[in-house]
């Protein structure tokens, strides 16, 4: 078998579908992108094809390897989100050609269904009681949550206290039959999340996410040493390389790693393995599309550590197309008491609606791009 062609779109809300065709008539989907660079990672997708027009689709390992180690510069978000993609493809055509799932590829089920959660509030957390209250009743028991709007490297007592008065108010409301993560997003400085963790500590949040930002990673170990709140990370982090230096200073006690940012099913199943040996739970971020959600889950369920699946459905960021607008087999994702089960169908599971793709591509006018926030004083704030 030889690849033919790869072909990207780039659709609503803000994600990019790749398909790949062989000359047995086999194609795999994958979804390379990253939020807000999509043109940047199309480019590099396109750049890469050169390594892989001709070659046979299911020689995953050598081809991940040549793209990897073909480039003298190597990782980051553009280069391991165009490998992520192309990576979920081949085992898209690689389980489509043997008539199985990947994840029988990858040694079969360790579980029979998996725990989602839901985002709630938006970029700037507000009405979180509201959507608390709505998803409950489709469900879902988890959640996850902004903890801050902007903040200053240093802020006040008044910031400190609207952050974790809204975080006392779903205790107050729900007690403890939900369970919520907090996502600092990167907008806390490592001085504001000494300050917020020891404040948040009696609401027992699941876990805080990104509590510094990715390259702040050596406060990890410290701030956990601080609190017994679990920490978490991954989603700005690219490869077994960028995951080995946390597991090694300690402070992460779940990763998510992105299936469409780091390197695929291929590096991504590698990098649950490493997280399974340092006793770190794996709960695979994905705010993207259904390619991505269908990678995340195949990894999730041959992986021991997976905890926790994030998934898009009514995510803020999903304005002008949902998860599921470009899936035919759309019960195959059916959520039930937050849990989806294993995706039946051979190859990552997702039937993509190639008409749908090729028309909302055709009409795709803006680019989605994050906001960019500022301080009250004018200067750029991290979103
Ligand atoms: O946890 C999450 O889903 C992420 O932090 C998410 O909000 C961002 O990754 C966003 O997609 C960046 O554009
Ligand atoms: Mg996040």
């Amino acid at each position: 078998m030889k690849i033919t062609k790869l072909t990207t779109w780039r659709v609503p809300p803000r994600w990019m579908f790749l398909k790949i065709e062989t000359d047995e008539g086999i194609v795999g989907w994958g979804e390379p992108v990253i939020e807000g660079r999509a043109r940047t990672v199309e480019a590099a997708v396109h750049e890469l094809s050169g390594y892989l027009i001709g070659q046979d689709p299911r020689n995953i390992n050598d081809l991940w390897q040549m793209m990897y180690r073909a480039g003298f510069y190597r990782g980051g978000p553009i280069l391991m989100s165009a490998i992520a993609g192309i990576d979920q493809a081949l085992w898209d055509i690689k389980g489509k050609a043997l008539g199985v799932p990947v994840y029988e590829l990858l040694g079969g089920l360790v579980r029979e269904k998996m725990k989602t959660y839901s985002w709630v509030g938006g970029d700037r957390p507000a009405d979180v009681i509201a959507d608390i209250r709505r998803l409950r009743e489709a469900g879902f028991d988890t959640f996850k949550l902004n903890g801050t709007e902007e903040l200053g490297l240093l802020d006040s007592a008044a910031k400190v206290d609207d952050a974790v008065g809204r975080i006392a108010e779903i205790r107050a409301a729900f007690g403890n039959e939900i369970e919520f993560g907090i996502d600092f997003h990167g907008r806390v400085s490592a001085p504001m999340a000494r300050v917020l963790l020891r404040a948040l500590e009696p609401y027992r949040p699941l876990f805080v996410e990104e509590p510094v930002l990715p390259e702040q990673a050596e406060h990890y170990p410290l701030l956990a040493a601080q609190t017994a709140i679990p920490l978490a990370a991954g989603e700005r982090m690219y490869s077994r390389y960028d995951f080995k230096r946390v597991f090694a200073a300690g402070g992460i006690a779940i990763i998510q790693p992105d299936l469409s940012h780091a390197g695929g099913i291929s590096e991504c199943f590698r990098i649950a393995a490493m997280a399974e040996a340092h006793d770190v739970a794996l709960a695979p971020h994905c705010p993207l599309g259904p390619v991505a959600l269908a990678a995340c889950l195949q990894v999730d369920f041959v992986s021991h550590n997976a905890v926790l699946q994030e998934q898009s459905m009514g995510i803020h960021y999903n304005k002008d197309a949902e998860l599921l607008d470009y899936v035919k087999n759309r019960d195959d994702f059916r959520i039930e008491d937050g849990f989806i089960r294993p995706l039946p169908k051979p190859g990552l599971g997702v039937e993509v609606d190639e008409e749908r793709v090729i028309a909302a591509s055709a009409a795709h006018a803006q680019d989605w791009r994050n906001p960019v926030w500022r301080h009250a004083d004018g200067s750029v704030a991290e979103w």
